[in-house]
């Protein structure tokens, strides 16, 4: 369980609030509009931005000041942040070993998560060879190795094309089954929200709202989400 108890977050000017909770192994999606603070709450979340009042807690844990490195989640933003000059296989590596020196379990863990992900074969190209899809799907292979119980995604898939966005979110939404491991993704889609997510949190007007049933929500919205689903 992940909770946000009274949580207040800052970015210079901008503030945001949240008080809500969400279940282990919950797969949820942040929506709302443009500069409302999705990724201030993810951020907050992750311990990239600093809380200034209230209490965010894993599993009955304050982590509000811990490092993000001991929070136990698994982080996949846009970019991808594969390194150019590391092959898939060291940048799946990384997310097992900063340090780089694996064990042979540890390359044979890699080989499998690259499996995986459709990416076998793939261990010893740099991620510029490969298409926008693939390093995706190598960005998501280091998510798994890691192990974490919660994979938190920033706009992860919105470079990609609509069938292979949906088939990125397909094989998100079976690698969290597999894993037990809850998602948050912020996303821009409500059609994404609907594929992947059993709740979505709306973020507007200087709050992160409880999250509510997908279905519940996108197809009974209130105003201010209405206003932004256009
Ligand atoms: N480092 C920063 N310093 C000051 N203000 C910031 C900083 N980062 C973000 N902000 C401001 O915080 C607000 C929320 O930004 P945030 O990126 O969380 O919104 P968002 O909902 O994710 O937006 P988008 O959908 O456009 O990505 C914005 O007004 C933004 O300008």
């Amino acid at each position: 369980m992940l909770s946000l108890n009274n949580v207040l977050m800052c970015q210079g000017a901008f503030s945001l609030r949240a008080d809500l909770m969400i279940e282990a192994g919950c797969k949820v999606a942040v929506i709302g509009p443009s500069g409302a603070g999705k990724s201030t709450l993810v951020n907050a979340i992750c311990g990239f931005v600093d809380v200034a009042e209230g209490q965010v807690q894993l599993d009955g844990r304050d982590i509000t000041q811990a490092l993000p490195s001991k929070r136990h989640m698994a982080i996949l933003f846009q970019d991808n942040n594969l390194f150019p000059h590391l092959s898939i296989a060291q940048n799946v590596g990384l997310g097992i070993r900063p340090a780089m020196r694996l064990s042979q379990a540890e390359t044979a863990q890699i080989s499998v998560a690259l499996d995986r992900v459709g990416l076998e074969g793939f261990e010893d190209r740099k991620p510029a060879a490969l298409s926008g899809g693939q390093q995706s799907r190598a960005a998501l292979a280091r998510a798994l190795v890691q192990g974490k119980p919660w994979m938190v995604l920033d706009e992860p898939f919105a470079a990609l094309g609509p069938a292979l966005r949906a088939e990125m979110l397909d094989l998100v939404a079976s690698v969290a089954m597999e894993t037990g491991a809850g998602v948050l993704m912020v996303t821009h889609s409500p059609d994404d929200a609907r594929r992947l997510a059993d709740q979505v949190i709306f973020v507007a007007d200087g709050v992160a709202n409880p999250p509510v049933a997908t279905a519940e929500l996108l197809d009974n919205p209130p105003s201010a989400l209405k206003a932004y689903l256009g």
